[in-house]
Order: C-alpha cells, then structure tokens, then sequence
C-alpha cells in the first residue's frame, strides 16, 4: 500500500478532527490520552471515499477469498456499504439486537452455511467489537477469518484476534498516525512520547484472555510475554523473524555464536560443529584473511543442514545509497549469503531504506543497534528511543535490535543481545558481560550472543551446548514467572 496515500490521510483524518488530543474515556472505561473518531467521516464524502478505496486496495493485496462484507455497526456500516456498492460484493447487516417481530434474525442478508464472510471495522483497541460482530455471524452458520480495520491502536487488538482465529488487518497503526503528525508538525515531541507511553504501557491483551474482554489485563508485567512458537505465528511478523522464532523454539535454543576467527576454514569447521546446538551464526566477514565466494557458499549449505540464520555483523552506518553499494557488491557481496545483517541508526532512516532496496526484495531482515555492550556507549536514553521509533517505521525490513535489554513490548521484534559469558565482568577493551540468566530472564531480551565465552573454551561444544542449555533454561523460567 503506497505510504504518500496513507500519510496524507493521516493528515486529512487530523484535519476533520477525527483525531482528537487530551482526555478521553474508551468503551473499556480507560481514559485515554488520544481518541479516533471516525464517526464525522460520514459529514466528508471525498474522505469516505478514500477510506473506502484504501480498504478495498488492502483486500485485493492481500488476496483475500470471501463470501460477503460485513460493517461493525455503527460507523463500519456505511464503509462496507460504499464497498460493496462500488464492487458489487454481496453484503450483510449485524443487529445489535433482534427485532421481536418478523424474521427476528440477528444477520441481515442471504447467506449459506459455511459461506465465509469478511468483516471491516472502523478502530480497533481490544479487538472486542469485532469478536462480538464475528460471535453473532457464528451463530448464523457463517465463518469468519479476517478483518480489516482503518486505525488500529496497536493495544492488543492484532494478537487476542490472532488467538481467536481472526487475521486482523490494519491500514494505519497508531505509531504510524504519530509519525506523521510528529513529521507535519501537527504535535510536538512530547505529546508523541506520552502517546507511545500510553500505548505501550496499556496493551489489553494477554495471552490467556480468551474471552476478547475490553479491560486491560491484570497480570500487567507479564501480559506480553507469548512463547517464541507464539510470537512465530503473529500475523504481521516478518516471514525472517518467523522463521528464526520456528528455529529457536524447533532446536530449544535462543545461542547465537559470534564466530570471530580469521580462517574460512575454521569458521566452516565451527559452522559444522556446532550448528546443531545454535539458532543463528553471526560473521564479521571482513576479519578473515581468506574470505572466497565458494566459502560464503560452503556456509550458506552449513546454515541449511543444520538449521541456523546467518548474521554478518557488518554494522552498516552510512548515507542509503552508500551501504547500499556495501550490502549488495564488493568483494562480500553480503546480501547474497547472510540472512540477517545490521545497521547503526546515526545517519537516519535513509541507511534502512538503502538496506531494504537490496534485502527486501531478497527476504533478508535487518536489526537495528539501539544499546551497546561496551563501556561508555553513547547508544542511550533518547538514542536509543530514537532507534525504537525508527524501526516501528520500517518494520517491514527491521525484525529486531541489538541491545542489553527488552526495549520494544512489540512481540514481533526479536532482542539479541552480545556481550554474553557464564560470569558476569569485562575485558581489558571495554566489553562488559552479563550471564544468559541475566540477560534473558532479567532484561527480556531473546537471543544472546555468545564469542570467546565459546571460542575460548577447552571444549568449544561442550561450551555451545552449556550456553544452549542455560539460554533456554533462563528463556523458560521467563515465561513460568508469567502467569499466563
Ligand atoms: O554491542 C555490541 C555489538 C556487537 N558486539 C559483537 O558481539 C561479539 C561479542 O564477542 P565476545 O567475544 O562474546 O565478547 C563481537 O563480535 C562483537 O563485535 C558486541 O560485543 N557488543
């Protein structure tokens, strides 16, 4: 979907009011610092029409196979009514209450049973309204598998749907919204914060809560802790993260080997060894003194036998075009062999966007370096929040961060964090480690990333499969302290 076309609707959408800043009350009784309305769009026919239009543009890119539209009464209605007008898509009418004359049914419309129908939604907090719409097309014989919403508020919504079956859609998402009125100057920067605050600190959807209930769940700290499987089958998850989740939670394992040697032939022999007992590898390419196209090849075969991502740690930080060229030729030819490499957010977004030109379209994903482990990083703080905002924006290419600790409740985006060794200390060059119990448990980070803690060690794989076991021993515990 073009991006020009929904950040000018963002700013149209401002421009009517229908969103609105200060205090307001949701169907949950929360009091919220930011309210969609969608409901004046009826007085804008032009703006109707776009929304339409946008909406109709998400089904066909999706591709998604139905029988009929339903609107979630009330402001839903006259949308799926534009849609269905305009492309001759048989619709149908929820009540919100039977008529106690008459046919007295609940759906208006003909149906067949098992005929599948698709629903739009104006906003989406919990997701509750559209399990209810769906609750009543059940009742009617109908199945109901996806819906598309305009503005999803990004509080659990996407994930409890997901847990009842129902792949949500969303054409703008609330980090998005802000973007763009943070970039138009329509709010400042501290409005945004206490906006993204709110929206992150007041996800209404745990795990367990079957039943789409609109209040926030209770067990707060833990709310969006889902297992890495979860977290592999979310709806908007990159396809790469997806696979890396399947992988760690296939192999019980969330170890990351940094292979720092300098011969290909002793990474390859690394590769091989301890493949099995590893859920990524991680490179730095130009460290060896004799790198060959055939041994980018050799480890690329090593990473399909034994099941494990690559990751060059080429830490791309300059101008787009530049690391474009980086990524994509030289002697490394990078993006033709590692699943997986990252970037350092100093030049801006531009040095994502050069990236995704050439990974995008290859399937490769890219990280994001938000904190560092050496001493006296200046990746903090303000920094740190400002790499978070570039990745929500770019998540399409962007599936994680390197950092010490859990900085996004998005579950979508994968935490890898080095500086990682049995003892907590440091070398005599800054590095400062922190234990797989500290790491994982503690600062809820997903992946740890482990070098001379394993290449150091008498016995490499024993080392690895020692990592590995405490790696996910700390990654289980995390999740029994959740009471899910
Ligand atoms: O903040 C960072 C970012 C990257 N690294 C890399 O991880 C490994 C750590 O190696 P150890 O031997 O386990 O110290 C190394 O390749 C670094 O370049 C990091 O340490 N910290």
């Amino acid at each position: 979907m073009d991006n020009v076309c929904i950040d000018s609707l963002i700013l149209k959408l401002h421009d009517v009011d229908a969103v609105k800043f200060g205090e307001y009350k949701l169907k949950s009784g929360m009091m919220t610092p930011i309210y969609i309305d969608l409901r004046v769009l009826v007085s804008y026919p032009a703006l109707m029409n776009q929304v339409s239009s946008l909406i109709y543009q998400r089904v066909q890119d999706e591709g998604l196979q139905f029988d009929s539209v339903c609107g979630v009464p009330y402001t839903a209605l006259p949308l799926a009514t534009i849609i269905c007008s305009r492309h001759e898509l048989p619709m149908l009418i929820r009540r919100k209450e039977a008529k106690d004359y008459g046919t007295k049914r609940l759906v208006e419309g003909s149906f067949r049973e098992g005929d599948t129908c698709l629903i739009i939604e104006d906003t989406v907090t919990s997701g509750s309204s559209i399990l209810e719409t769906a609750e009543v097309l059940y009742k009617g014989g109908l199945k109901v598998t996806d819906a598309i919403v305009l503005m999803d508020r990004e509080q659990g919504g996407v994930e409890m749907l997901a847990s009842q079956g129902i792949k949500l859609h969303p054409i703008i998402s609330m980090f998005k919204l802000l973007n763009v009125l943070l970039a138009a100057e329509r709010i400042d920067d501290q409005t945004a914060q206490s906006v993204r605050k709110f929206i992150l600190d007041n996800n209404t959807f745990s795990p367990k809560e079957k039943n789409g209930s609109d209040a926030p769940a209770t067990k707060k700290p833990c709310m969006e802790e889902l297992s890495y499987a979860n977290r592999a089958t979310l709806p908007n998850i990159h396809p790469l993260a997806s696979k890396l989740l399947k992988i760690m939670e296939e192999k019980k394992s969330n170890l990351s080997l940094s292979a720092d040697v300098t011969s290909s032939e002793e990474l390859l022999q690394l590769a091989d060894s301890l493949g099995p007992s590893i859920c990524m590898l991680k490179t730095h390419v130009d460290i060896l003194k004799d790198y060959t196209a055939a041994f980018s090849q050799k480890l690329q075969a090593l990473a399909e036998k034994h099941n494990f991502l690559i990751f060059e740690d080429r830490k791309f930080a300059d101008i787009g075009n530049t690391v474009k060229h980086q990524y994509e030729g030289g002697l490394y030819q990078i993006s033709s062999w590692s699943h997986i490499v990252n970037a350092h957010a100093v030049p801006g977004p531009g040095v994502v966007k050069g990236l995704s030109a050439v990974g995008k379209p290859l399937g490769r994903g890219c990280l994001l370096i938000a904190q560092m482990s050496s001493q006296g990083s200046l990746a903090t703080g303000e920094y740190t929040n400002a790499v978070l905002q570039m990745a929500e924006e770019q998540s399409d290419f962007v599936i994680g961060f390197i950092c010490g600790s859990k900085i996004s409740k998005r579950p979508e985006f994968i935490h890898m964090t080095p500086g990682v060794q049995m003892q907590a200390g440091g070398d005599v060059l800054g590095q400062q480690y922190s234990t797989p119990e500290e790491v994982l448990c503690n600062k809820g980070s997903d992946v740890i990333i482990v070098g001379r803690g394993i290449l150091e060690a008498p016995d490499r794989l024993k080392a690895a499969e020692s990592y590995r076991k405490s790696g996910w021993e700390a990654y289980t515990k995390r999740l029994g302290q959740c009471e899910q």
